[in-house]
Order: C-alpha cells, then structure tokens, then sequence
C-alpha cells in the first residue's frame, strides 16, 4: 500500500474518487494508491518520499516536523537552496536532524514512470544497509534502482543537471545547433566534476545515473521544464512562471557558491545571467567563446 499526501483537499479527494491525476493525464493511479490531504493519515511505519520542488523543502519539513521526525525520508527534489547554498540532504538534516536520509534521483520523467516505460535510477544513502532495504522497497516491475553511498554526489548530479539543461535549450532555441548542445553539453559535465569533487563526490557517482545519465536526458528532451525554459529565452519566448523549473534558482545558487569559493564555473555563471535576464543568448555564447584557450581538463 501507498499512500499520497497532498496540499490541495480538494484535488484529492478528486484523485481517490476518479484514480487519476491533473498532473499526468492518461495515467490511471493504481488500486494500492490512497489519496489524502490530511498528514495524520501517514502510516506510521515505512520510508516518507519527499517529491516537493527544493525551494520550498525547508517549509514543508518544519510545518510537518512532527509526523516526519525518526523517519526514513527520501528525497526526491533536485535542486540548491537559494537562500543558503545547501543540498536537499543538508536542510534536512538542520529540520529533521533525527532522521534517516536517502535520494531517489537520475532520468525520469514521470510521465514515463507513470506510463510504465523503463527506468533506472540511483538510490543513494549514507547507510548501506538502509540503502538495500529501500532498493528492495522501492523497484518495480519497470524501475531499476541501483544504490549508492554517495549522498553528496547524487545531490550535486541531479541539481546541477538543470542548470546545463536551460543552457543547451537555450543554444537550441536560438538557433545555435547540436554541436553547440553537445560542446555545452561535455563542458557542463566537466563543470559538474569540478564542483561535486569539491565538495567531497566520488567522481563515479557523477559518470553514474544521477549526473551523466540525469545529463543527457534532460538536454536532449523537450519533456523537461528546464530544457523549455531554455528553449524560451533562447527564442525570446516568455514562459509560465508557475511551472516548476529547479535549475533557475539553482544557477543562482550555485554562481554565489562558485564566486565565494573562487570555483571556475562559466556555463553556470551564464546561466544565472540568463534566467536574471542579465545577459542575452549572443553575449552568453560569446563570453564561453572568448575564454582564454587550455587544455582539455575535467
Ligand atoms: N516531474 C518529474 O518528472 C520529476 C521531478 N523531479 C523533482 O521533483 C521535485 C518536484 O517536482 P514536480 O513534482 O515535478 O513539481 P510540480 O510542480 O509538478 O509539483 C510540485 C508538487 O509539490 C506541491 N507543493 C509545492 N509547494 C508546496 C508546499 N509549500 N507545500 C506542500 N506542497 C507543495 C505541489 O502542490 P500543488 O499541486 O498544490 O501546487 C505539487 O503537488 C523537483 O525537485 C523536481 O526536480 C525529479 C524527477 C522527475
Ligand atoms: O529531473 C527530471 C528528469 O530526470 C525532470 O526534469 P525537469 O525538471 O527539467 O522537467
């Protein structure tokens, strides 16, 4: 049995009447699926997955602190918290500092998931034998979990992902072509390294699912929000301030990271430039062009 927590009563209510949801059309949700939109209904045994966009992680975690303290919690959002820099895992562990942590992450969209289409992904927690227990939990006929111990470095691929993905929409909108994707592409993965080795990520988890995998999927594909986002300021296109876009705040955060630390992140600073419409698409291009030449390094 599953049970699914949600803001909205109404919407709800609607999804345990009707076995669908307004968020993936065509989908039929499953007879072991409870819908509700009251937390006291939270059984009291089982692992928690959290699925609300990064921003708002700290909120619901401290409005909801009692019913989730000693729990195993995983974290399915990708993203930096814009005010303070931190990973998912690390504003939990200041709101819920008693629970077991652990990160569902890597390609997926879910629509596909929801269609039953193939999925593998990394399951990531600190405590290996948590780790074996959810990947036994958590797969299914068509999801495929891999596990890792790796927190930081499952965090830091799928939030740094995004950013890449607006930059590669981006060149595609405006006209820039697929070499260009796949020059932004290979140095946003190298950019990627840089800083999730930085902050202390075995460089295989980032060739993994969650970073590499995570990568390629969400730059070639029109079904992500980011790469959309992209395709929009690359054409000069408005877009829906109300979808949920991770990798604009998440360049935000990570630019301030990268100045205060001294990193050397150009694609990410240009995205930040882009998603605060500081820069245009041209000048962005050409900053990255005009870098000074070196050798080709991670
Ligand atoms: N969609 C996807 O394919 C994938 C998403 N993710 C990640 O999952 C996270 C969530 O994304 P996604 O579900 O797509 O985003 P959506 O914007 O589609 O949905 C967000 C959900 O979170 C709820 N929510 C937002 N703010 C709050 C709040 N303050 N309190 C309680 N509930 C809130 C929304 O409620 P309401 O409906 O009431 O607005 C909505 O149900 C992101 O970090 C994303 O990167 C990861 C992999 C795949
Ligand atoms: O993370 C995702 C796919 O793995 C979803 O991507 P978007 O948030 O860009 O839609």
């Amino acid at each position: 049995p599953v049970w699914l927590w949600g803001r909205n009563a109404e919407v709800m209510a609607g999804m345990q009447i009707e076995r669908s949801c307004p968020r993936l059309p065509g989908a039929t949700l499953a007879p072991a699926l409870t819908c509700s939109s009251d937390i006291n209904d939270l059984p009291a045994e089982g692992p928690v997955l959290l699925a609300v966009p990064m921003q708002t992680l700290r909120a619901v975690t401290t409005s909801f602190a009692a019913q989730l303290a000693h729990r195993t919690l995983v974290l399915c959002c990708k993203g930096i918290e814009l005010s303070t820099g931190l990973r998912p895992s690390q504003v939990l562990a200041q709101t819920l500092p008693d629970a077991r942590i652990a990160v569902l992450t890597g390609p997926s969209f879910a629509a596909d998931i929801a269609r039953g289409l193939p999925t593998a992904l990394t399951l990531a927690c600190a405590d290996e034998g948590e780790a074996k227990r959810l990947q036994q939990q958590l797969i299914a006929p068509h999801l495929r979990l891999y596990r890792s111990t790796d927190v930081t470095g499952a965090e830091l691929g799928g939030a740094l992902k995004n950013v890449m993905a607006i930059a590669c929409g981006a060149a595609i909108g405006a006209g820039l072509g697929d070499s260009a994707r796949a020059a932004l592409m290979t140095r946003g993965y190298a950019e990627m390294s840089r800083m999730a080795a930085a902050l202390g990520a075995r460089p295989e988890t980032l060739a993994g699912l969650s970073g590499f995998g995570d990568l390629a999927l969400t730059c070639t594909s029109e079904g992500s929000r980011n790469f959309r986002l992209g395709l929009a300021i690359g054409r000069g296109e408005p877009f829906d301030p109300a979808v949920t876009v991770e990798g604009a705040a998440t360049a935000r955060a990570t630019h301030a990271l990268a100045q205060a630390e001294g990193w050397d992140l150009p694609i990410t600073a240009v995205v930040a430039g882009l998603v605060d419409a500081r820069l245009d698409v041209k000048t962005a291009m050409a900053q990255l062009l005009a870098r000074p030449l070196k050798e080709e390094t991670p």
